[in-house]
This record gives structure tokens, C-alpha cells and sequence, in this order.
């Protein structure tokens, strides 16, 4: 069109209409501050304001808030009732500060695609005393960049693939013991202790047992301490997940003092190795020791907490949901049939497990283990006032049954259909999404894929199978390892953020069902 005019007629034109140009071009303008006034009124609500009980200055509903912590129906139960009361979209005030749940797609798309301009990632002091403000949790937005650039070294392709393999052997390894021993175990201290020492042996090669435990019981300690009331009272939460973070820090930087003086040099490169490799790398491409230290604390708190709360809740799913765990079997014994007895599960596996990626997915949209994401208004935004809370309501986003019908059945199947965007969350989005996304999804596969296939007696059946005739191939999926779960109990852990069975999930295995 440029080209159909030219230069001078372009020049001529401007200058002869130049007041009517002026006036589009405010009218634009207005236009443009409208439809997005509008489109955030939309967003927040109908009505123009967000309901909502603030209560008393600073104490606000803290109370209820924590009472709701300390009960076994778990702290999300605070907001359920909220949202019975003012709708879905709710304002409240807890430990001083004033915060808005968003319970839409619309509203997370408005604050995950502004995440750094409009809103920043919002945390409680106790976090950042207990993890370190070096974490990528918690560090401004420049350093944020790099490093997480800097830690995107276990999560390559390569190294997925040599942690499915290390994961999977220490995992069949100790199902098997525990189906020999045939005796009832909780699911959540089972995963918690494998997805931490397979993170442990990926970012610091430490396999020594005494050694795991103790670093296992103070990361524990520390991911109790992220939300408390950050004071130094002996016993309290806090006071154990400084002291438990001190611990940590010492042994970290003792094991850099021996890699830098060369006593430890890992074979092959670790994490930590692979970041002090960079000592002489100019300071935006390497990480301070610092940074390295509170990070590692993070990888291994966030890689070890939500996967096995996630692995817990998939075992408690399929155990109610007979059907699925049938199909789901039926896969997975496809999977096993078609490689070398006693291979290991490897990336190529867990691609060809579609029915699994569903189960998964169910799995975390009905578990929630991140039951919301918080940030804070960098400005004020309509009815959003500079330093508010938001916090996305993933919780409620996938329980919405405009989205999910019949939200609380659990049916992988669902997942045949594309998602809207910004209906499944549970990793997040935008720039701040879960480092981990294809750790923890691949952790849970294998993890999946063993429980419905490994048994001892695997041999014995193939050989059953074969002898008597395909024709029974379809009772394959009946014969291998099944469990059953101990306890009923639906009530939650108290005093934590994360979802999690107060039982832990105890299952005994069975190798046979004939
Ligand atoms: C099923 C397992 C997992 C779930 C459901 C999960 C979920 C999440 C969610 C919801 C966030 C926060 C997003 C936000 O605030 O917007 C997050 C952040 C993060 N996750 Fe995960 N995660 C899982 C596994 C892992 C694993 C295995 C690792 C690492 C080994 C990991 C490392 C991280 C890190 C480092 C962040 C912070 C990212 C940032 O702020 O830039 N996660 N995860």
C-alpha cells in the first residue's frame, strides 16, 4: 500500500489532514483504555467490585485461615468456604496482607502473561529465611533470568534420560523388596524417599545412605519452615527450618571445598559439578556459591514435595477407579512385553505411554498439589491495588465444571479432547512454569508403569500365557501386581500447603490375584 503512494503524496497527505490523523489517533487510544478496562472488569467481576471480608487491620481473617491449616480438611478449605459465601471471586486479609483468589481462565491468563510486569511472584518471609533469597522463588527479576538459565542443565533432554534410567533401577529395585515382603507401607514415605535420593544422586551424586537421611530429614525440615511465623522460638517450625537450613548449607559447602580442591571429581559430570565448572566464566554466565547453595536446597525441596505428593494421589485415584487402573495396566504391559526382560524404562517408554500422560494429568488436575499461585501488584490494576495479593486459583480452575464436567470424577479420558488454554495449570505458566515439568511428569510415569507391571512372578506368567494360548491374553492385566489400600482415611495432613492423605497412603502389594 506504501509503495502505491508516494513519499511526497504520503508527506502531502499528512500535512493537509494532519488534525483528523491527531484525532484517530486519541480516539484509538481511548478505544484501547476501555477494552481493556472492560476486559479486566470482566476478569475481576460483573459486579465492579471484589466481595470479600478484610476484619480487623492486620489480623484480618488469620484466624480462620490458620485454623483451617491446622485441620485435616486441609487449608483450601478456607477458600471453599469463601467461595460459597461471596462467589468466586473473593478478597480476604491474612497475616496483614490483603489478597484477591482469581478463579479464572481469564484472570490467569491476565496475570501469568504479565508475570514480571504487572505482578511479581509473591512470598512470605519465612520462605526466603528458610530456602534462601538467592532462590529462584525468590530472587528480582534480572537475576531470576539467569539463573534460571544457569540451572537448566539437569532438566535437558540428557539428562532426563539418564535420570529415567537411574530412577527406574533404584525404583523396581526397592518395589520388588517390598512386594517380597509383603507387607503394608505408606505410599507418600515411599515416594518422598525415592524421588529425594534420585535427585540427590542427579544433582550431587551422593548415594551414601547415612548421608541421604540426614540431608532427606533437614530438606524436610526446611519445606515445613517455608510458611510459618518467622520467629526464632525453639520447636517451632521455623526455628527448626533455619537451624535444619544452616545444616545444609554447612554440608554443601564443605562437599564445593572438596570438589574445588579436586579430592571429589564425579564421573559423569553432575550438577554441581557442572556449575563449578564455571569459576572462571564471566559473572553472567556462572552462579555464586551462594546462589548455587540455595538453589540446590530448591531443586531438591520443589523436585522432591510435589512429585510424591502427586504419586500418592495417583495411587489413591487408581485404587477407587478399578476401570482406569485396568487400562492403564493394559498399556503399561504392552510397554514391558515389547522390551528385554529386566530393561530399564527409557524416554522412548515413557513417549509411547499416551494413556499414562492422562492418568497423570487427571491425576495433578484432581490433586492439586499446588493448590494456588501467588504474586503481588506491581501497580494498581482497577479494582487491584498496588501490593495486593493475587493468587491464582488452580484448585478452582480445575474444578470448574464449565470446563471439567462431573469435575470430581476422576476420568483420564477427558484428556482425549484439547484443553482451553489456561484450563490445566498445575505446573503453572509463563515464565515463572515449574522447571521440573518433564521430571516430575517422567517420575510419575515410571513410577506408574512399575507398580502396574513389576512383579517376580512376571516370567512365570509369560510362560503361562504362551503355554496355554493368546486367547487368555486378556487376563494378563488381572494377574500382575495389584494393591490394595490400608486405610480409608481421607483426612489431610495438617499444617501444610501441599495436599497430602494425613496416612500417607498405605498400601500392600500383591503379586497375584489368582
Ligand atoms: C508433579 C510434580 C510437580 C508439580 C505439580 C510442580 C508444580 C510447580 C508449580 C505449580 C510451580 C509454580 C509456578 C508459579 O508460581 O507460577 C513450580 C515451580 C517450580 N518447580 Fe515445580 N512441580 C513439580 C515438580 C518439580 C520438579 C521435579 C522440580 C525440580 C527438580 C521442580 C522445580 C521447580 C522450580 C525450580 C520452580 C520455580 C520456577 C520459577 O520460579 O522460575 N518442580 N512447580
Amino acid at each position: 500500500m506504501l509503495s502505491a503512494i508516494s513519499r511526497a503524496e504520503f508527506l502531502f497527505l499528512v500535512k493537509k489532514y494532519y488534525d483528523v490523523l491527531i484525532v484517530a489517533l486519541l480516539f484509538s487510544i481511548g478505544v484501547a483504555f476501555f477494552v481493556s478496562k472492560l476486559a479486566w472488569r470482566k476478569v475481576t467481576s460483573s459486579r465492579g467490585h471484589i466481595p470479600g471480608r478484610l476484619g480487623l487491620p492486620f489480623i484480618g481473617e488469620t484466624i480462620s485461615f490458620l485454623s483451617a491449616m491446622n485441620s485435616t480438611r486441609g487449608c483450601y478449605d478456607f477458600v471453599r468456604r469463601r467461595r460459597i459465601w461471596y462467589g468466586k471471586w473473593f478478597k480476604t486479609r491474612i497475616f496483614g496482607k490483603i489478597h484477591v483468589f482469581v478463579p479464572s481462565t481469564e484472570g490467569a491468563k491476565m496475570i501469568f502473561s504479565n508475570d514480571f510486569v504487572k505482578f511479581n511472584k509473591g512470598y512470605v518471609k519465612s520462605l526466603a529465611d528458610c530456602i534462601g533469597d538467592k532462590s529462584v522463588f525468590c530472587v528480582p527479576h534480572e537475576d531470576h533470568q539467569r539463573i534460571r538459565r544457569l540451572l537448566s542443565d539437569p532438566f535437558s533432554m540428557n539428562s532426563l534420560s539418564s535420570y529415567i534410567e537411574k530412577f527406574d533401577k533404584m525404583l523396581s529395585q526397592k518395589l520388588k523388596k517390598l512386594e517380597q515382603g509383603g507387607k503394608s507401607f505408606a505410599v507418600l514415605d515411599f515416594s518422598m524417599r525415592m524421588t529425594f535420593d534420585a535427585m540427590c544422586c542427579m544433582l550431587m551424586s551422593v548415594t551414601d545412605e547415612p548421608l541421604l537421611r540426614q540431608l532427606d530429614k533437614d530438606c524436610i525440615a526446611v519445606s515445613n519452615g517455608l510458611i510459618s511465623v518467622p520467629v526464632m522460638i525453639p520447636g517451632t517450625r521455623y526455628y527448626k527450618g533455619i537451624k535444619a537450613r544452616r545444616r545444609l548449607l554447612e554440608t554443601f559447602k564443605d562437599m564445593i571445598a572438596k570438589r574445588r580442591s579436586g579430592k571429589e571429581w564425579p564421573e559423569p559430570e553432575d550438577f554441581l559439578q557442572s556449575m563449578l565448572r564455571r569459576d572462571s566464566y564471566p559473572p553472567n554466565e556462572k552462579l555464586q556459591d551462594s546462589e548455587i547453595m540455595d538453589n540446590l536446597m530448591t531443586l531438591l525441596i520443589s523436585g522432591q514435595i510435589s512429585s510424591s505428593a502427586a504419586m500418592m494421589w495417583s495411587v489413591k485415584f487408581l485404587d477407587e477407579n478399578q476401570q482406569v487402573q485396568d487400562k492403564l495396566r493394559e498399556e503399561q504391559l504392552s510397554i514391558a512385553r515389547s522390551k528385554p526382560q529386566g530393561a530399564s524404562v527409557t524416554l522412548e517408554d515413557v513417549n509411547n505411554m499416551s494413556y499414562c500422560w492422562k492418568v497423570v494429568k487427571e491425576t495433578l488436575r484432581m490433586s492439586n498439589v499446588v493448590l494456588w499461585y501467588p504474586r503481588v501488584a506491581l501497580g494498581d490494576c482497577i479494582e487491584i491495588k498496588k501490593g495486593w495479593h493475587v493468587n491464582i486459583d488452580a484448585t478452582c480452575i480445575h474444578n470448574d465444571p464449565d470446563l471439567y464436567p462431573d469435575p470430581f470424577k476422576f476420568n483420564p479420558s477427558r484428556f482425549d479432547e484439547m484443553q482451553k488454554p489456561y484450563s490445566f495449570v498445575p505446573f503453572g505458566s509463563g515464565p515463572r512454569t515449574c522447571m521440573g515439568i518433564n521430571m516430575g511428569k517422567t517420575t510419575m510415569m515410571v513410577f506408574l508403569h512399575r507398580l502396574t507391571t513389576d512383579v517376580n512372578t512376571k516370567l512365570i506368567i509369560l510362560i503361562f500365557i504362551s503355554i496355554t494360548g493368546s486367547q487368555f491374553h486378556h487376563l494378563l492385566p488381572l494377574l500382575f501386581c495389584r494393591w490394595t489400600v490400608d486405610d480409608p482415611d481421607t483426612g489431610l495432613e495438617k499444617n501444610t500447603h501441599l495436599p497430602r492423605l494425613r496416612s500417607g497412603c498405605p498400601i500392600t502389594l500383591t503379586a497375584l490375584n489368582c
